[in-house]
């Protein structure tokens, strides 16, 4: 019984602007790729990590994740595809096809490459637990604004109902198959298994394991290194 993380490192880090994909941006001479796997191998819970990568740069994620296989998990790297899901969507055929008995399946953002490994236990155990979708999420600080195309706002959502999404989600490995069979594309796994009836779980999530996104989000990565608080 295997778990099996995913994780999309396919993007090409436009809003962060490095000219360079996002996931081998070094932080402190640590590219976010390295991060995020090793994250997710500390976590003592997962004994696979598939990387979807930019195709030319293949190789590359290849080199800089090699030391990171231990005995205790191994490290796969694949070309991913044009959208965040058709990276996801192409490491899940891999995982299924290649390595035996994937039962639980994460998906992780590259980009969330400082999330504690007590997020990614509290996902697993709940998947282990019976859950068959698990997100960490965390309170809204914001109120929030529905607003129309012309930005006139239209309403006010009770910001006590809303919750802020991260990375790992986990699923089972059969329900994150038939999530992703539809072809349907979305902005997370998670979405995609609400549209098959199936529930999803919550569980809390950390504010370390915001997403590098903007030269804001990169400034603040180096801050929390610097400050030892990750
Ligand atoms: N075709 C894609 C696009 C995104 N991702 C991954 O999905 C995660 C979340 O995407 P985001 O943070 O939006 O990254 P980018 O797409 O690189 O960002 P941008 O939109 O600024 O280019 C990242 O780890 C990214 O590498 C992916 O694997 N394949
Ligand atoms: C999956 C995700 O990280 C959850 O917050 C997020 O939806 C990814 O979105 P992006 O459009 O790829 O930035």
């Amino acid at each position: 019984m295997s778990v099996v993380a995913l994780v999309p490192a396919a993007g090409r880090g436009e809003r962060l602007g490095y000219g360079m994909a996002k996931a081998l941006v070094p932080v402190n001479g640590v590219p976010l790729l390295v991060r995020a796997v090793r994250g997710l191998l500390d976590a003592g819970c997962v004994q696979h990590v598939v990387v979807a990568a930019p195709p030319s740069d293949v190789d590359a994620m290849c080199t800089v994740t090699a030391s990171l296989a231990s005995a205790g998990g191994a490290v796969h790297v694949l070309a991913g595809g044009a959208e965040r899901t058709d990276s996801v969507r192409l490491a899940l055929e891999y995982a299924l096809r290649e390595i035996p008995d994937t039962s639980i399946v994460l998906v992780h953002d590259a980009a969330r490459a400082f999330t504690p490994g007590a997020v990614v236990r509290r996902v697993v155990e709940a998947v282990r637990a019976g859950h068959p979708a698990v997100i960490p999420v965390l309170p809204m600080a914001d109120t929030v604004k529905q607003v129309d195309a012309d930005g006139a706002v239209v309403a006010t959502p009770d910001r006590a109902a809303l919750r802020i999404v991260q990375t790992p989600q986990g699923f089972t490995a059969d329900v994150l198959l038939r999530a992703h069979a539809s072809g349907v594309q979305a902005t997370d796994d998670a979405g995609l298994v609400e549209r098959l009836g199936v529930p999803v779980t919550t569980v809390e999530g950390h504010a370390n394991a915001m997403k590098i996104t903007t030269p804001f989000d990169l400034a603040v990565a180096e801050a929390l290194l610097t400050g030892g608080t990750t």
